[in-house]
């Protein structure tokens, strides 16, 4: 469902328009047609302006158009994607122990993801996290359901009927104790691969044109997919041109763990690399979604590259799980397309505003922990010693995101990563207006909050002499969910914060 009329939105707007490089249009407005489609930006200019200049242009007639104005010091901003989430986990969330990956999934998800067959408890789980990251400001997300066909669907109707763009996956794992789940798997790779035709045939049913929810092949990990199943999803992958989601490289004993299952000589693989089994399967596409990559090696990288699959950057799962510092500008460097994921429960958050938060912070410790480098280290002479830490110095500070980087990443980024870059990720004419409008609280003159000292600003205090970019620093490390106000998916409005 789109927006029904047309709207025109007044004030500031800020995007990317590089990877380093936030745009600023102030006093500008923006024309979205019924369909959810921008027609027209115009910088300096008034609700006056936009009448007389831009809405004979379009042939619109004033009393037909909707006007949204953003009041002083706040912005629309495009919607946040998020390239990777587990919906059916959000109950989970901040609840992970001390556990590290393998053991989390046999402790606190599988039992947690097999539950969510009851359809009242999977309604329940799925409305609210829909609900809790559109008050985020997400507005598309890569969703890993659960093997049960059923409530996959519900999660598909439901992201239809709230409005929010998705891709919805099936998860496919049909390994019998592998890490240690009888209980919870498909019975076999063709009952897998049934279910899996059985849930992209409802959701071509409910949004035949894919405007809102599009189907997303997902083979779980390797650990928990059979080489059948995993090459079964990349026949059905180049057939159909799905995108396909899955994990590579989180966790150190993962990445053991799938040595030890998949040598070469079984995968037909030219080595023994865990990238590499995902590409003898024909599961390395441009349409993949890879979430974590942590440990990838050199060659992994180039072979991610070579294929021009994608990565989902998930710092808070990362951190959570103790996985491991990724690597994300050892990534862009080689040209791998990034996104951020929040990797809701491995993540303690539904917000993509905390993945950017934390994928910020944690590239100020890839900095001081080697520059991305590691490995071993070649005795020097005292003089070449010194040289060598000046250098490392330098590619240190090299491996720190901006605000403005890690701000692309979860928009220009992401809608790369789930293949929707025309669409969405920023204010273009002919994108679609998937967008926010952010409120930061302003401290008047007697220290108090304009508005109130209710949740105006949130956390986010503005004085008024900041700039725009130290404005969008405040955002980024102090903001949350109350600075978002509206939110917006194809025109339509999907959030109001009340
Ligand atoms: O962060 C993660 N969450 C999961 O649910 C999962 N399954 C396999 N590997 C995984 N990693």
């Amino acid at each position: 469902m789109a927006a029904a009329k047309k709207q025109l939105f007044l004030g500031s707007f800020v995007h990317s328009k590089a990877l380093d490089k936030l745009e600023f249009l102030h006093g500008a407005a923006v024309c979205v047609d019924q369909s959810g489609t921008i027609v027209a930006i115009e910088r300096d200019c008034d609700e006056a302006n936009a009448i007389e200049v831009l809405f004979p242009r379009l042939g619109w007639v004033k009393a037909e158009v909707v006007v949204v104005r953003a009041r002083e010091g706040q912005f629309f901003f495009p919607g946040f994607i998020d390239t990777h989430i587990h919906a059916p986990q959000y109950p989970n969330v901040g609840i992970f122990g001390n556990s590290t990956l393998l053991d989390w999934l046999k402790t606190y998800t599988f039992p947690l993801e097999h539950s969510l067959s009851d359809p009242a408890k999977a309604r329940q789980v799925y409305t609210r996290v829909i609900r809790k990251t559109l008050s985020h400001g997400t507005t598309c997300a890569a969703y890993f359901a659960t093997i049960d066909v059923a409530s996959t669907n519900l999660l598909a109707d439901l992201c239809v009927a709230a409005g929010q763009r998705a891709l919805v996956g099936r998860v496919c794992m049909d390994v019998q104790g592998s890490p240690d789940c009888d209980y919870y798997r498909d019975a076999t790779a063709e009952s897998a691969l049934a279910s899996t035709h059985a849930s992209i045939a409802h959701m071509r049913t409910l949004d035949p044109t894919m405007s809102l929810v599009r189907p997303i092949l997902t083979p779980r990990f390797a650990p928990a997919c059979s080489l059948p199943l995993m090459r079964a999803l990349g026949t059905l992958a180049r057939e159909t041109n799905l995108p396909i989601q899955t994990h590579l490289s989180e966790n150190k004993a993962e990445i053991a763990l799938v040595k030890s299952l998949f040598p070469p000589a079984t995968t037909g693989a030219t080595d023994d690399s865990y990238a590499a089994v995902y590409d003898a399967m024909g599961l390395l596409t441009p349409r993949t979604i890879l979430a974590h990559a942590v440990h990838l090696t050199a060659a992994e990288r180039a072979l991610v590259v070579a294929r021009g699959a994608k990565v989902s950057h998930c710092p808070c799962s990362n951190s959570a799980l103790g996985s491991g510092l990724a690597r994300v500008r050892w990534l862009l460097d080689a040209g791998v397309v990034c996104g951020l994921g929040t990797d809701v429960s491995g993540g303690y958050s539904a917000s993509v505003l905390e993945a950017a938060r934390q994928a910020a912070l944690v590239s100020r410790l890839v900095g001081v922990t080697g520059g991305g480098k590691g490995g071993e280290r070649e005795k020097l002479s005292v003089e070449k010693e010194k040289e060598r830490e000046k250098e490392e110095e330098k590619e240190g500070e090299r491996q720190k995101l901006s605000v403005d980087e890690v701000l692309f990443l979860a928009t220009r980024g992401g809608a790369e990563v789930v293949g929707l870059e025309d669409k969405v990720g920023g204010f273009e004419v002919g994108m679609e207006w998937d967008a926010q409008l952010i409120g930061l609280g302003t401290v008047g003159e007697g220290g108090e909050v304009e508005g109130g000292e209710d949740d105006e600003g949130g956390n986010v205090d503005v004085f008024g002499w900041e700039s725009w970019p130290e404005r969008m620093a405040k955002w980024v490390y102090n903001g949350d969910d109350r600075n978002t106000k509206k939110v917006w998916v194809k025109g339509r409005l999907v959030h109001e914060r009340k």
